[in-house]
């Protein structure tokens, strides 16, 4: 795969833990960051919009762009469909913006095989108690659908050491601080700062 000027981060977390207000606090302090917004089967939650959350697609529409190869990755997650497509993803790297893809595990190991540079987080619950508390605090679920988002956190969280970083959102600002210290580090790469200041490094290097 082509070199991009952007760094990619795969953001991972069992529904509840605090993912995307992580990513939404890091989102609107950090300008060269954007989100990937996924394809999904799922009915839009109350609140949602097509187009900012998620491209709200039904099932023969996702089938036929899986069918054209126009998913990044995409993986079945509880009962509907979730993918990321290409191009989105690829323009904006591009451009040298950073882009988050909050996706799942199962599409975190075909990202990994595709882009080996991607870099992994993922975000643990300080407890069982505080994510089944923060599932039940949002208001989106019914009990039905939190019993069986709290089965499926477990097998999720058992992926955590498939990434390369942790971090585990109890405090919030602690975790967002975390966050921004892992994209500051990313920045200072030194791949990416050849990539990035090729002129002033041939010219240090220039005696
Ligand atoms: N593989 C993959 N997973 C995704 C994608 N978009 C979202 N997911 C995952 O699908 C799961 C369910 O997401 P969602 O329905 O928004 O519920 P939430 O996690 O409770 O907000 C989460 O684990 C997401 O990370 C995607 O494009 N690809
Ligand atoms: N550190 C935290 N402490 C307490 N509540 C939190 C924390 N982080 C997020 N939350 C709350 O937990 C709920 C789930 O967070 P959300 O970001 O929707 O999770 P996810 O995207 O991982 O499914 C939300 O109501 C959010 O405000």
């Amino acid at each position: 795969m082509d070199k991009h000027k952007g760094n990619l981060f795969i953001l991972s977390a069992p529904s509840g833990a605090g993912k995307s207000t992580l990513y939404k606090a890091l989102l609107s302090q950090d300008k060269n960051v954007r989100i990937s917004i996924s394809h999904t089967t799922r009915e839009a939650r109350k609140g949602e919009e097509h187009g900012r959350e998620y491209y709200f697609t039904d099932v023969e529409d996702f089938l036929d762009m899986i069918a054209d190869d126009a998913f990044f990755e995409h993986a079945q997650v509880f009962d509907n469909y979730y993918g990321t497509s290409k191009t989105s993803v690829f323009s904006m790297l591009e451009q040298g913006l950073d882009v988050i893809l909050e996706i799942d595990w199962q599409g975190a190991r075909q990202v990994r095989q595709l882009y080996p540079e991607a870099l992994g987080i993922f975000i643990l619950p300080p407890s069982l108690n505080a994510l089944e508390e923060r599932l039940r605090g949002r208001g989106t679920d019914s009990d039905d659908v939190i019993q069986r988002r709290m089965s499926k956190a477990v097998n999720e969280m058992s992926h955590y050491d498939e990434y390369d970083f942790a971090i585990v959102n109890d405090d919030f600002d602690t975790a967002l601080s975390q966050l921004q210290s892992i994209f500051t580090a990313m920045r200072s790469k030194t791949t990416v700062m050849r990539e990035k200041h090729g002129n002033l490094i041939n010219d240090l290097l220039s005696l």
